[in-house]
């Protein structure tokens, strides 16, 4: 404990920086502020002291759970000098009032070039021919390596570090190959890449691999055996995003059976691996042909200088009471719109949420970045919608990235939105006459075409011809509604529903017939899924189109498709994708998607 107490020196505010962070930034705070470093903390140490804390200043070794912060009573600010946020609990903190900030940029060039590093490393068997030199062989023959002019190399995820790659390696005389469902196809062109739409196109392809996606449900484990199988024989592998997007003991097999000549990983399931010596990261990282290096991707002087300048710099903002730039979890709405805005801005982030995690993830990827959103009712009298229009973006991009959407506010959401390709044009009908509900918002996505325009400035227009909505049968529709102040889905496509969108979600497609809830059920209850809660959602309408009514029930809707419905399931947990698997081949579901709202 240090000698000012819990106070600090002459009362001023206090930061705890329990990792090692450039002195730059922690410069610019001991002005005003009193600066512990305290490196090597025990959780329980940490636990012991944060109460006497301001801010908090974090890497990615400290592990900022519900009980810390609970435990924080004076918390205002975690900041992460860094990029992933996935050692934060971000929900408990917004709860809990706490701030919490990120460098989204500061280190990615670092990241980028760590990629490289690897890369080459791995072609000319650097680390190797090192040793085996240092060892005091000359072993030249052995030692032979490849070049990488003129080889192809897929990038998974062309965010900001993956399009850093690129660049880098077009300027190296390769050939770039892309899937991210999110990637603006502009961009990916300015810099020389193809996009393809699935793994399947992407994977047969290429000599070099590299994945740059936060690791989130849709990517984590998503290269295991089956991917690693679709790979050329011979073809190499590298890992500088997260610890998990590759199933590890997956890979470890594909080394060990010479299918997959080399991999260079800089993050682990478990850092440091050595706590573990069994664990999956730790048998990995033994193999001869694994370049390994101890998560030093952001470890550049220059990348450490921008990120601790940058989360700084947002710490005094914040204690000082202004908005930080860069808040993981900044407000979307204001406080005096709070009360008209607040249940319908988190009805629309959920149906965002819902569309991205439903309809593109990675088994369905192809994009469909088009957007209508449409309001009719009281809530097509709002003058200012800024704030659905940003609770769309962040939701619709949530699911896909750990911090461009949470850094997603009111005053940036038509950049970002702009800067990933997602079209949405805003609509409003003020006639609610067929309507059940007071307010009902639709989402409409479309696939992209070459005729719409990004527009937000089509937010003041009135959508009196539901006609214009009307579209090709491969749109998509959700629309929801709030009730006591909660948000509730009303309709996925041609199925008419309510559910209170949040938690872990099951969505079954299915042909209705007797005892289906039973099997489904028996089931999950099996693999120790408990069920909170079940909707069943009938098909009630003939076409995904939003100007069709729906049909009484005893109405056949649509010919062929009479007995289909949804069954959209609560759950206490994410459910595995065995249990998915098991869903289809025992319950007899035509398909499942699992949603965490
Ligand atoms: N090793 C290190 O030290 C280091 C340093 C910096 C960043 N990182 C990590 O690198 C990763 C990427 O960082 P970034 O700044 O480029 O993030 P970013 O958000 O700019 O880019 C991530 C990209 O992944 C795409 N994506 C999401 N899900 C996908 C999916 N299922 N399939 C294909 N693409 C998908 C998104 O559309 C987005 O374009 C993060 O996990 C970050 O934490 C690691
Ligand atoms: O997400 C990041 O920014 C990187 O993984 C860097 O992590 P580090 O700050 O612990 O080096």
């Amino acid at each position: 404990m240090d000698s000012a107490g819990e106070k600090g020196l002459a009362g001023r505010p206090r930061v705890l920086v329990p990792e090692k962070l450039s002195p730059d930034g922690l410069a610019l705070l001991r002005t005003t502020l009193d600066v512990d470093e305290r490196k090597g903390l025990s959780p329980a140490d940490l636990l012991s002291i944060i109460g006497q804390y301001d801010a908090l200043l974090i890497r990615s070794e400290t592990k900022v759970t519900e009980q810390l912060l609970q435990a924080a009573k004076k918390l205002k600010v975690v900041a992460r000098a860094g990029v992933g946020v996935d050692n934060v609990d971000v929900k408990a903190a917004t709860q809990l009032g706490v701030i919490v900030v990120n460098s989204p940029s500061g280190n990615v060039g670092a990241a980028a070039e760590h990629t490289i590093a690897l890369l080459m490393a791995l072609a000319r068997n650097v680390p190797d021919a090192c040793a085996s030199l240092k060892g005091e062989k000359w072993e030249r023959s052995r030692l032979v390596g490849i070049e990488v002019k003129g080889k192809t190399l897929g990038i998974i995820g062309l965010g900001k570090v993956g399009l850093i790659v690129a660049r880098l390696a077009r300027g190296l005389g390769m050939n770039v190959i892309a899937l991210d469902p999110y990637a603006s196809p502009a961009v990916a062109q300015s810099a020389n890449v193809i996009l393809v739409s699935s793994l399947e196109d992407l994977l047969p392809l290429v000599d070099f691999l590299t994945i740059h996606t936060p690791l989130i449900t849709a990517t984590k484990g998503m290269i295991s055996s089956h991917e690693l199988n679709q790979m050329k024989p011979g073809s190499r592998v590298l890992n500088v995003a997260r610890g998990g997007v590759f199933d590890e003991l997956a890979l470890l097999a594909a080394l060990e059976s010479g299918h997959i000549a080399g991999a260079g990983i800089d993050v682990f399931t478990t850092e440091p691996p050595h706590k573990e010596p069994d664990s999956s990261a730790a048998l990995l990282i033994a193999h001869p042909r694994c370049i390994a290096t101890p998560h030093l991707g952001a470890s550049t002087v220059e990348a450490q200088e921008n990120v601790s300048i940058d989360v700084c710099e947002q710490v005094l903002h914040i204690l000082a009471g202004d908005l930080p730039r860069s808040a993981v979890n900044a407000p979307l709405i204001l406080p005096a719109e709070y009360k008209t805005l607040q249940p319908f801005v988190k009805l629309v982030e959920k149906m965002g949420s819902l569309y991205t995690q439903h309809y593109t993830g990675r088994k369905q990827s192809s994009p469909r970045d088009t957007f209508d959103l449409i309001y009719q009712g009281e809530i097509a009298t709002v003058s200012n919608t800024k704030p659905l229009f940003a609770a769309l973006v962040k939701g619709l991009t949530a699911p896909i990235s750990d911090h461009a959407a949470g850094n997603v506010n009111i005053v940036n959401a038509e950049l970002i939105s702009k800067e990933r390709g997602i079209f949405i044009n805003e609509k409003k009908s003020r006639d609610a006459s067929a309507q059940t509900y007071s307010s009902l918002i639709t989402l409409i996505a479309r696939p992209p075409s070459r005729s719409t325009s990004f527009s937000r400035g089509k937010s003041g227009s009135v959508f009196t011809n539901p006609a214009e909505a009307m579209g090709e049968a491969s749109q998509h529709i959700i629309s929801g509604y709030c009730s006591d102040n909660s948000p509730h889905i009303s309709r996925i496509d041609r199925f008419a529903t309510s559910f209170v969108p949040e938690g872990n979600l099951l969505i079954c497609h299915n042909y209705d017939s007797p005892g289906k809830i039973g099997v489904v059920g028996s089931i999950l209850g099996r693999e120790g899924v408990n069920i909170n809660f079940m909707a069943v959602a009938p098909a009630r309408y003939s076409s995904n189109a939003i100007d069709v009514q729906p049909v009484d029930g005893s109405i056949t809707p649509a010919k062929d498709r009479t007995n289909e419905s949804l069954m959209i399931l609560g759950v206490d947990k994410e459910v595995e994708d065995k249990v998915i698997k098991d869903l289809v081949s025992e319950g007899g579901v035509l398909n499942v998607n699992s949603v965490a709202l």
